[in-house]
């Protein structure tokens, strides 16, 4: 079963990593497209799989086809190739507020239908994927949906309702970490901390915590009162947090980015 991929920029190419190094198939039965040159390219220096510039060559090609375009392309993209799209064919979407409804009606034609949102995580394994399908795909089909999203991280089906908060929670949210941890790294150079260190302890401290949320089952609250020692260090920062109202900062980005995703 070839793989394509129309558009094959960050998203596309930390999928095709780990689809190469689970080798779920090989780099010969994946085809992506790129708007330009430059951009194939890239694509054919950095993931060795073969490159085209024309989209419809990608359906022509592949039986699973993945829509790794900017949100506002789709439109186009599907205008372009929807009269190639066989019985043959799942097509998958991995963009925000594309709905499963949204692909077929552009479509126009009953298509096997995916809907998947994946986060740049994914470039080291450990991507977290949620995902759901129209009723046209079969238990066979979403399996290999679901062994292609696990190459590359955690996969999980969840009902459609759920995707944008999914969205936000887990596509966006790594960029919000990056910048915790860019915030974190300035602060340790300003107490003297060399920046490359900085930057390496900040993110070990991070992927620590989350991995004792994953790993130990306790509530992040008794994880974090832990760390709080009577009258010590941690308690003035976590009262600093408080008044700077990070919680609430956190709570109203994440709902922004579920409802923006909505409207795309
Ligand atoms: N980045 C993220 O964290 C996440 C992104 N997504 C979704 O993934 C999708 C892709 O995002 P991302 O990878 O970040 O975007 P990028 O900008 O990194 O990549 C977009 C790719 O699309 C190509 N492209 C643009 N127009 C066309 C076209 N008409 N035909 C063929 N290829 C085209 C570009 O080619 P060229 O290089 O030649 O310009 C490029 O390879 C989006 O829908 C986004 O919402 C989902 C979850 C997380
Ligand atoms: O910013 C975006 O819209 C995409 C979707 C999730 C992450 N990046």
């Amino acid at each position: 079963m070839k793989i394509g991929f129309i558009g094959c920029g960050n998203m596309a190419s930390a999928m095709i990593g780990g689809i190469l190094k689970k080798g779920i198939v090989k780099k010969e039965e994946i085809i992506v497209s790129n708007l330009t040159e430059a951009g194939s390219r890239r694509s054919r220096e950095k993931l060795g799989v073969e490159t085209t510039m024309d989209n419809r060559q990608v359906v022509t090609q592949a039986e699973i086809v993945f829509l790794a375009v900017k949100p506002q392309f789709y439109e186009e993209v599907l205008t372009e190739i929807k009269d190639l799209l066989t019985e043959k064919h799942i097509l998958v979407g991995i963009a925000p507020g594309k709905t499963l409804k949204w692909l077929e009606d552009t479509c126009g034609c009953p298509v096997k239908t995916v809907r998947l949102m994946p986060n740049t995580p994914a470039q080291v394994g450990a991507g977290m994927t949620a995902g759901c399908c129209n009723d046209r795909v079969t238990e066979e089909e979403a399996q290999k949906i679901r062994e292609i999203a696990e190459s590359f991280g955690r996969f999980e089906f969840i009902p459609e309702r759920l995707m944008d908060a999914f969205s936000a929670v887990c596509g966006c949210s790594p960029a919000y970490v990056f910048m915790f941890i860019e915030a974190m790294a300035d602060a340790a150079v300003a107490q003297g901390l060399p920046r490359s260190q900085a930057y390496s302890f900040a993110a070990q401290a991070v992927m620590g915590s989350a991995k004792m949320v994953l790993e130990t089952g306790r509530h992040p609250a008794e994880l974090k009162d832990m760390v709080c020692s009577p009258a010590g260090s941690t308690i003035e920062g976590v009262r600093i947090l408080e008044d700077k109202g990070m919680r609430s900062a956190v709570f109203e980005a994440l709902t922004g980015a579920a409802e923006k995703g909505k409207r795309l």
